[in-house]
């Protein structure tokens, strides 16, 4: 307020505008529409020159309010400020005329600007005066309201409010009262989020009297405005607003049954507005029929929006999509488990190895089985796996080389059993699969031990030797140059190899899979002398049962199995059971001289496999238990577990009885002679066959008991 002008203290602003026709420099003759607009400035004396108002942003703003039908913003063009000049009002009052120019095109929508003076320049000091309450107005171009527009032929003005039209909510008559009082109350709820509710600003509901034979192709009534009556209903946090709380009710003062009602909701997205929209003129807008029922005064119902059935459609479609999802994400899983689609790409990505990580010594045969030849291999010196290696980075490798098409399909569910088991540290570990020249490999971790089965005869073989030179493990601390230690095995040992079998079988059980192959010859030892539990080519789990003894398995098949009912974890009881008493006769022949199909009958029969020589008497009470008829009657692996560990508790490593002594006598060590490495095919017998009598190998076993079967 210096430089001797007075402060503004207020300004309005009134509004004039017509229809000019202007030629554009660039482009053409175009319609433009010429505005006037007044402003009125309190406490601010006219002086001839004095003010301006500049083309600058904080003097003059014209901003564009967007409206939902708005959608070309793009080619809007801003309006241009043509002229302005002072007029002396009078009182201490300046009225700023200006004439802005606004694109006609545009016009031809409603369209809604919001002028703002926010400042003057005063020429005579040379500084902008800010106004102390800025010169704000909204200007909505409907074209009759813009006094002398002559835009009847070319404007379309619609005069109903320009807001989303809603199409969530639903309507429900709550109260008649006929014929007393002919009046409905109208209950209306507007679905959460629905157009984003939370940003919207007002909510304008209509109803009247449908117009009569007029009805919309949606089977909307048409409410004809003049006869519509207005209810408005706002936002919360409104100072002026106290109706809106997203349900709110409308009534119909006399309700004619005959004649049909409509009811329009719509919501304002733009902020900016202060005022709900206008409703005005004599123009007809589409409602949904709200139809009363009267068929039962007590309860009455509106029928549902048109699109409600379109929306419900909607929702199936979503809830079956969603279904859809879920029903790929389940196959998805269960390829990736390997429970399906085995040899699917995905899977096999996860465990196929590059060719050139691995080198395999041909010349280096680790062991023969049915499913293929054993290699060492090596693992190059940067490959990092979850497995670890030994410094060597060495590992086992089957092929499938040279197997028949059926002994294929075994190797391959070899692979997959791996996978499936997953990894522990009494499991023998799946590495990974290398497709070499057109073969598969099976890489799997190293036991430089080999198989329990020849660990434990190798080992007895050289304690026998001892016996044989008359050492005596047991008795006298033997000097150190007669005995190699690495050779002998202590009962304490025994125990270990039956409990972290035991161990790897709860791992087993954990995930209910039945091993369905226990036997010592597919446990393998590590080079640290532990176990690692392997040969998952056989194993079941509660969706792809098993009710058929394994190929040269017999001699370990539970009852049932041999029966031909369903593998549980309790056969797999049945068969540890056979491997504790093949521990406890270190690599002893289990039914020594009986061909697979005998096993079945002996079984049935009663014929248990007799007590290890040597073996405690609390352990070949836990087999018996496990070789009981009724898989419930047998321990389960945790009780066995528990047993072992009890019974171990005697033989500490240095318990002064610590070593078997081995009767080389007994008739499981009568087929000794072959080698255990050889390859169990059905063309190369493993064992010796010899003729066998079941009942007197029962009396045998009944004499060895000291009690009847
Ligand atoms: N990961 C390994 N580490 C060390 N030796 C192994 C490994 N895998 C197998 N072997 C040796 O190779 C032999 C043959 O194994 P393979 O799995 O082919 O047959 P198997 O298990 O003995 O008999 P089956 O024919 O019943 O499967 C084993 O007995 C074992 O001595």
């Amino acid at each position: 307020c210096s430089c001797s002008s007075k402060c503004v203290k207020s300004s309005s602003m009134a509004l004039k505008g017509r229809i000019r026709q202007e030629t554009e420099e660039e482009g053409g003759p175009e319609a433009k529409l010429a505005v006037m607009a007044v402003v009125y400035m309190d406490g601010l004396p006219y002086e001839e020159g004095r003010w301006d108002v500049l083309k600058n942003e904080s003097s003059l703003t014209i901003d564009w309010l967007p409206m939902s039908h708005d959608v070309i913003e793009s080619s809007r063009r801003p309006p241009k400020l043509k002229s302005v000049h002072f007029v002396d009002v009078g009182q201490e009052t300046t009225a700023i005329v200006m004439e802005l120019l606004f694109d006609l095109l545009n016009m031809k929508l409603r369209s809604t600007y919001e002028l703002r003076v926010g400042s003057i320049y005063d020429t005579k000091c040379d500084r902008m005066l800010d106004l102390t309450t800025h010169a704000a107005l909204n200007v909505t171009f409907a074209c009759e309201r813009i006094i002398g527009a002559d835009c009847r032929d070319a404007i379309k003005i619609d005069h109903h409010p320009v807001c989303n039209l809603m199409r969530n909510y639903h309507t429900r008559v709550v109260e008649l009262k006929i014929p007393e009082d002919p009046q409905v109350d109208v209950l209306i709820s507007i679905e959460k989020n629905a157009h984003r509710l939370r940003k919207m600003r007002y909510f304008v509901i209509f109803y009247g009297k449908c117009e009569e034979n007029s009805k919309t192709d949606q089977g909307e009534c048409v409410l004809d405005m003049e006869k519509a009556e207005i209810s408005r209903f706002c936002v919360p946090n409104r100072a002026n607003c106290t109706k809106y709380n997203r349900k709110f009710s409308l009534t119909i003062e006399n309700y004619d049954a005959s004649v049909r009602y409509g009811v329009q909701i719509c919501g304002i997205l733009d902020h900016r507005f202060e005022a709900p929209p206008i409703v005005a003129g004599t123009s007809k807008i589409a409602a949904d029929a709200l139809t009363v029922s009267t068929k039962s005064t007590a309860s009455l119902s509106v029928i549902a929006p048109a699109d409600s059935l379109l929306r419900t459609l909607i929702g199936y479609a979503f809830v079956l999509a969603f279904l859809l999802i879920i029903l790929i994400i389940f196959i998805s899983y269960k390829c990736a488990t390997g429970r399906w689609c085995k040899g699917n790409t995905q899977e096999s990505d996860q465990f196929l190895m590059d060719e050139n990580s691995l080198t395999i010594f041909e010349d280096i045969i680790i062991g023969k089985g049915r499913f293929g030849t054993v290699h060492l291999g090596q693992l190059s010196s940067d490959w990092h796996g979850p497995v670890v290696l030994d410094d060597q980075q060495r590992v086992a490798v089957k092929t499938n080389r040279y197997l028949d098409k059926s002994r294929k399909s075994d190797f391959f569910d070899e692979i997959e059993g791996a996978k499936e088991v997953g990894r522990h540290s009494r499991v023998l570990s799946l590495i990974g699969t290398v497709v070499k020249n057109g073969n598969v490999l099976h890489v799997m971790e190293y036991c430089s031990n080999g198989n329990l089965l020849d660990y434990l005869i190798g080992k007895r073989r050289y304690m026998v030797e001892l016996q044989g030179k008359g050492v005596n493990l047991n008795e006298s601390l033997p000097s150190l140059n007669d005995i190699d230690f690495d050779e002998v095995i202590s009962i304490h040992d025994l125990y270990r190899i039956a409990s972290q079998i035991c161990t790897a079988m709860m791992f087993l059980g954990s995930k209910s899979i039945v091993h369905n192959a226990l036997c010592a010859r597919h446990v393998m030892i590590s080079s640290d002398h532990n176990v690692k539990l392997a040969d998952f080519g056989s194993i079941s789990t509660p969706t792809t049962p098993n009710c058929t003894p394994v190929e040269n398995q017999y001699k370990w098949c539970a009852l049932e199995l041999l029966r031909g009912e369903t593998a549980t974890c309790l056969s797999d009881v049945w068969s540890f059971g056979v491997v504790l008493w093949e521990i406890f006769t270190m690599g002893g022949c289990p039914y020594y001289n009986v061909p697979d199909v005998g096993i079945r009958g002996l079984v049935e029969k009663g014929f248990r496999l007799q007590k290890p020589d040597g073996c405690n008497i609390q352990i070949y009470q836990l087999m018996r238990e496990t070789w009981l008829d009724s898989p419930t009657d047998r321990p389960t692996f945790s009780q066995i577990s528990q047993r072992i560990s009890q019974s171990a508790t005697q033989f500490s490593p240095d318990a002064s009885r610590n070593f078997l002594t081995i009767s080389t006598l007994c008739d499981y060590y009568l087929d000794d002679v072959t080698s255990r490495s050889t390859p169990a095919t059905s063309s190369l017998p493993r064992r010796q066959q010899t003729h066998y009598d079941a009942a007197a190998l029962i009396s045998e076993s009944e004499r060895l008991l000291g009690y009847r079967l």
